[in-house]
């Protein structure tokens, strides 16, 4: 047996990659309870590695999330660069460490939790030695079915590489969590009679750019992993670009630079806008937990009460800078997120009456998963539970620790760096939805919960729709497209474009930037370019219209396929909605020869979880398709032809997708 096996070490650290924030709440809750169990735990994020001192730590859990297509968070890519370089040929690298993974993704995207299978990996490949088996979450299922019973085994295998401390003060520690040093209510909780539908259709949105705290200037802010930093934009324009009778409302923006990120970014880029909760929503909220409009703007630092236990990452800063708790729920974070089962158990810790409590407790018990699923499907804001469950009595303190950190919103440039402004488009997130109450089908049926049709929406996109037009700036940081999603520069190879609804907003850039190359003669001749663009309605969303069908005349787009699921015109002809994979597929003869003949890049924009998947699917029949009718290409594509059928089999032709994927040629940016 050898020494890393055997050693039990005096400490655990827990370590994540997270995007939008499931894995860094996540990560934390399992520090919290470590501490509470009585480890000497340490958390952080993956970039922060060299602080921790990584290399030589010996016990590790990881909780690390997938994003865009397969690839790591953006706040691991030091972390992998350092990871990358240290095992490169090295089989001995980490044999001193024993590790865990808890993966977080969604079985909806082509690479599930490809993050934790890679860094398993390469983990393994360097010697480390994994302590308990790693344990992949599916967010398009519900995470917590894997994430329970993970955290679960984990307490099980832990003691056998740690020790514990001091299991003896669990109580004590119990007691000291939550305990922030801000300004104590003193008026008494004044019940609101508010409930799902009414929060629901709140209107008046907070105009507010951001507090002194989060913009630039004097204050400093937190760099981006990818080392851009936040800056003010001015909303140079903004134009609807879509009819009334659109099912969607879509915004064309356009953000002045003002010199900031000038030279750094390209077309295919994206960029984050740091929106904030609705303003109605935080002042009822502040209602519900009585603090007053006076105690809601005092200055206040937190305090971290236990030393052995870390405020959560997004609220360290405030332990130094004061901030006012109006600010705090405003911006700090999440009001609006689906609640997760630690933040309801934390909840129920707070309530007075045991059917509140037990309820609680009940959602977050293997019994409650159905009732559990049916209230996240309602996408309750932390308001709506508080009214749920009137006698929790969280203070404000307690819920700033336990709720999730506000994440920016990300959002492709539709323009090219001599557009001089960040173009982009948006779709208005509204939704209506069924609301039944989650208890009906449980033992205990009497309910709390107010049965309606409600109206749901985004955080960010109705915030920038009633910016619209009035002369603000909000707050952006560049987002470069680490995943290649780019125009290569002057390059002449011919160039696929699949991009339906939102999701053409990159070519618009990249199209942009043509002409610029043209124009400056960077390139000899125009290269070949195709787009593909669907929606539903001819009339009432085909965006970017106008600059689609000049471009297409001029010849810098060569050729312009779309096709409008919704049209009568398009229904009575093919009987069925056609989408862009029908069209591809209409033409898989001349996509064939593109992509085999000629070196063709393909890239494809727009929904992750029908749109990619679908087109992935496409692409590879059209291979298949293409080398049935010229078999004399089959040698091109792979070394060996397929057994069965003399020619390229469609597992054979997805596996050539992987690699042009790899090559960069098959370049995709996916989102939810
Ligand atoms: C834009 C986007 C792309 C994603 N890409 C993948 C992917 O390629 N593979 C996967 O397994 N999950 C993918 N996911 C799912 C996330 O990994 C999952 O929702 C996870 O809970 C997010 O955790 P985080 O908030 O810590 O980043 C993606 C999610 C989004 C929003």
């Amino acid at each position: 047996m050898t020494e890393a096996a055997t050693f039990v070490d005096s400490s655990v650290a827990i370590l994540y990659a997270s995007q939008t924030g499931n894995a860094e709440s996540i990560s934390y809750n399992i520090y919290e309870e470590a501490v509470k169990r009585g480890y000497a735990a340490a958390w952080n994020v993956l970039d922060d590695h060299e602080k921790l001192g990584f290399n030589s730590l010996r016990t590790v859990v990881f909780v690390v999330s997938t994003t865009g297509d397969g690839d790591p968070p953006d706040n691991s890519t030091k972390f992998w660069r350092v990871l990358r370089k240290t095992t490169r040929g090295n089989k001995t690298a980490y044999t001193h460490l024993r590790y865990t993974i808890l993966g977080l993704g969604d079985t909806n995207y082509s690479n599930f939790c490809n993050t934790a299978q890679r860094l398993d990996s390469q983990l393994q490949a360097a010697g480390a030695q994994a302590f308990y088996a790693k344990g992949l979450a599916d967010d398009g299922t519900g995470l917590e079915e894997t994430v329970e019973p993970w955290i679960e085994g984990l307490w099980a295998a832990l003691p056998a590489v740690v020790k514990c401390e001091s299991a003896e003060d669990v109580e004590q520690v119990t007691e000291a969590i939550g305990r922030v040093a801000i300004a104590p209510a003193n008026s008494a909780p004044v019940p609101l009679m508010l409930d799902f539908a009414a929060m629901a259709d709140l209107k008046a949105i907070t105009d507010l750019e951001c507090p002194p705290w989060l913009a630039p200037e004097p204050a400093p802010v937190p760099v981006q992993a990818d080392g851009m930093a936040p800056f003010a934009a001015r909303i140079a324009s903004a134009q609807l670009i879509t009819s009334p009778e659109a099912l969607k409302r879509t915004w064309l923006m356009s953000l002045d630079l003002a010199g900031h990120a000038h030279s750094q970014w390209r077309a295919g880029d994206a960029f984050n806008v740091y929106a904030p909760n609705d303003a109605e929503l935080v002042n009822a909220l502040l209602v519900r937990l009585g603090v007053s409009d006076d105690e809601a703007s005092k200055l206040a630092v937190l305090e971290q009460v236990d030393p052995k236990l870390a405020l959560p990452a997004h609220l360290h800063r405030f332990t130094t800078e004061p901030v006012s708790i109006r600010d705090l729920l405003t911006w700090a974070v999440d009001l609006s997120v689906a609640p997760r089962k630690q933040t309801l158990r934390a909840l129920a810790d707070c309530c007075t009456e045991t059917t509140d409590r037990d309820r609680l407790l009940f959602l977050c018990s293997r019994q409650g998963v159905q009732t559990f699923n049916e209230l996240r499907r309602q996408a309750p804001t932390a308001l709506d539970i508080l009214h749920a469950f009137a006698s929790c009595s969280v203070t404000a303190g307690r819920l700033i620790e336990i709720l999730p950190a506000l994440q920016p919103r990300s959002y492709s440039i539709c323009s090219a760096p001599a557009d001089g402004h960040w173009r982009f488009a948006f779709n208005v997130v509204e939704y209506s939805l069924e609301v039944v109450d989650p208890f009906s089908s449980a033992e205990d049926s009497s309910t709390s919960l107010v049965p309606a049709k409600i109206n749901r929406k985004g955080l960010c996109t109705p915030w920038l729709e009633a910016l619209a037009n009035k002369d603000k700036k909000i707050l952006v940081a560049l987002r470069p497209n680490i995943g290649g999603f780019r125009l290569p520069e002057a390059d002449s190879r011919p160039v696929i474009m699949v991009g339906p609804g939102t999701g053409v907003a990159p070519f618009i850039g990249f199209l942009q930037q043509r002409i610029q190359e043209i124009q400056d003669g960077r390139l000899a001749e125009t290269p070949f370019t195709w787009l593909f663009f669907g929606c539903r309605h001819y009339a009432y969303d085909y965006l970017f219209q106008s600059e689609l069908e000049d471009m297409h005349a001029n010849q810098v787009l060569t050729k312009l396929s779309t096709c409008f699921s919704r049209d009568a015109a398009a229904r009575e002809r093919f009987g069925v909605p056609r989408y862009v994979q029908d069209e591809m597929l209409a033409q898989w003869e001349a996509i064939g020869e593109l992509l085999v003949e000629k070196d063709a890049i393909l890239f494809v924009c727009g929904d992750a979880k029908g749109m990619g998947k679908d087109v992935n699917e496409a692409v590879a029949e059209i291979l298949v398709k293409y080398a049935e009718k010229h078999p004399e290409a089959v040698a091109r594509l792979v070394e060996t032809p397929s057994a069965d059928e003399g020619g390229l089999s469609k597992v054979q032709a997805l596996q050539v997708l992987m690699l042009w994927a790899k090559q960069k040629r098959y370049l995709r940016d996916l989102w939810a």
